[in-house]
């Protein structure tokens, strides 16, 4: 478990935990992706706010476009806290397995964005641009939140 250093403002956090995972990887507990440098977690698991939002990856932030960094910092989350650290969209999208987990019907909007991408014109939603590149994706809805897509079988 490496846990995020409170004690120093956000940028430092980030790279104090851009440094444990490093270490991490030196010692091979965690993995390396096949095709680029970042961390292959076995499983990241997601929830995802109304917004669309994973991790600390809101819509239309400029942390969403990150290519650099394996962990990110923000200082105007759009929800409190607004100092925070995030994995970045290539280190999700390098995880062997990610789980986006959401319940309940405020979720319904933007499950239906992100999965089948037609609610609006809009920009993709945070949640949508998680794709693993060589891994597996599971989304885990309960039926509000699935109310709005369509073709899709549910198991009880
Ligand atoms: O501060 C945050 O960014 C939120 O707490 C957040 O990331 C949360 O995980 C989602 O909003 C889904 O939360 P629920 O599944 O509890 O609705």
């Amino acid at each position: 478990m490496t846990s995020i250093n409170d004690g120093v403002c956000a940028e430092g956090a980030a790279d104090d935990y851009t440094f444990a995972i490093r270490q991490l990887m030196r010692t091979r507990v965690v993995d390396v992706c096949d095709t680029c440098d970042c961390p292959k977690f076995d499983l990241i698991l997601l929830g995802m706010g109304p917004d669309g939002h994973v991790a600390s990856l809101f819509p239309n932030h400029p942390a969403l476009k990150e290519s650099d960094d394996w962990i990110t910092f923000i200082v105007d989350s759009p929800e409190s806290p607004p100092e925070r650290i995030t994995f970045t969209l290539p280190v999700i999208n390098s995880a062997a397995n990610v789980a986006i987990v959401a319940a309940g019907s405020s979720k319904a909007d933007a499950a239906l964005q992100a999965i089948e991408g037609k609610a609006d014109d809009g920009p993709p939603l945070p949640a949508g641009l998680v794709r693993p590149s060589s891994g597996k994706l599971v989304w885990f809805l309960d039926s509000e939140a699935a109310s709005k897509l369509g073709n899709y079988k549910f198991c009880d």
